[in-house]
């Protein structure tokens, strides 16, 4: 998609199947599975890098599958999970997975969100032999999986560390670049010209570390992808925080009378369901759903 569009790709966060299912009725056309949001909804815990490949690949997986001509995805890979043996293991996993694309960073392995103080980076040849391992994987496998190379060096070593890390990454092959937690909308604007002709992707986190950058600012600056990796996590907890307080306090849920449990299910592929059954003779839905 990225190479066949200069337009801006704007990925809304997902988390899990219901969230991924919600951007795709609203009509995205492209996704990102948040690793932040993967963790808080399947191990119930902070990211700070306790998901492993495993809990990574497997939420992927699902989301990327929903749909068999679905919206292409950009998951999370956090760090890579170990050294070169254990990225390209990752790589092929999310390519089997279905992904489309991921972001590759540079934290040391008990890494934390990108937004918390506190950051620790690996150093730049770590950080360079996690790239070269997961070229390695696209090229055996011949895959076109788009790999956003992240640097999370701003905190600890200053902007001109994540421009030369950067640089780097774009000459060892890397599709894209991501530089995490920008402080200023100049040092944004700056980072686009700085590596010119490169695509970058944007991380847009509402009250995270950096300012709020609107859609039509990230497409003036010149940015080619943006994520909003808490478009649903944040939203998510703030509704179902305020339904169980007004349970607790009130005895009822007062959930508005449109969302029925079928228009959930509706959300969750009950139609093409349905049709696949009728299709295929069966009689589950004669009598109606
Ligand atoms: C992009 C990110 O890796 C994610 O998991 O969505 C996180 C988001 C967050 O925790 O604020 C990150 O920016 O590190």
């Amino acid at each position: 998609m990225i190479k066949e569009t200069n337009e801006l790709i704007v990925c809304p966060g997902v988390y899990d199947g219901l969230s991924a299912r919600t951007a795709i009725e609203v009509g995205f056309d492209s996704l990102y599975m948040t690793g932040a949001g993967t963790s808080a909804s399947r191990l119930g815990m902070a990211d700070l890098g306790l998901a492993t490949l495993h809990d990574m690949r497997a939420q992927a997986e699902m989301i990327c599958n929903l749909k068999p001509h679905g919206p292409p995805v950009i998951a999370d890979m956090d760090t890579g999970y170990g050294g070169a043996m254990m990225v390209y293991r990752a790589v092929c996993e999310y390519v089997r997975a279905g992904v489309a694309g991921f972001h590759l960073e540079d934290q040391v392995l008990e890494k934390r969100c990108g937004h918390l103080k506190g950051k620790a980076v690996a150093s730049r040849e770590e950080w360079y032999i996690r790239i070269r391992a997961a070229l390695q994987a696209k090229a055996n496998l011949g895959s076109d999986i788009v790999l956003i190379a992240r640097t999370d060096a701003l905190q600890q070593l200053g902007y001109d560390e994540c421009i030369a890390r950067l640089k780097t990454a774009r000459d060892l092959g890397c599709d894209v670049g991501l530089l995490e937690g920008f402080t200023s909308k100049e040092q944004a604007r700056r980072c686009v010209k700085d590596l010119q002709g490169w695509p970058l992707l944007l991380n847009s986190v509402e009250n995270g570390a950096s300012p709020l950058i609107t859609v039509s600012e990230a497409r003036d600056m010149g940015f080619r992808l943006m994520i909003f990796s808490f478009a649903s996590i944040a939203p998510a907890y703030q509704a179902i925080r305020a339904t169980f307080q007004k349970l607790k306090d009130e005895g009822i849920i007062g959930t508005k009378g449109e969302i029925t449990p079928r228009k959930i299910f509706e959300v969750c592929g009950l139609d093409d369901l349905a049709e696949i059954d009728m299709n295929s003779g069966g009689s589950s839905f004669k009598e109606g759903v």
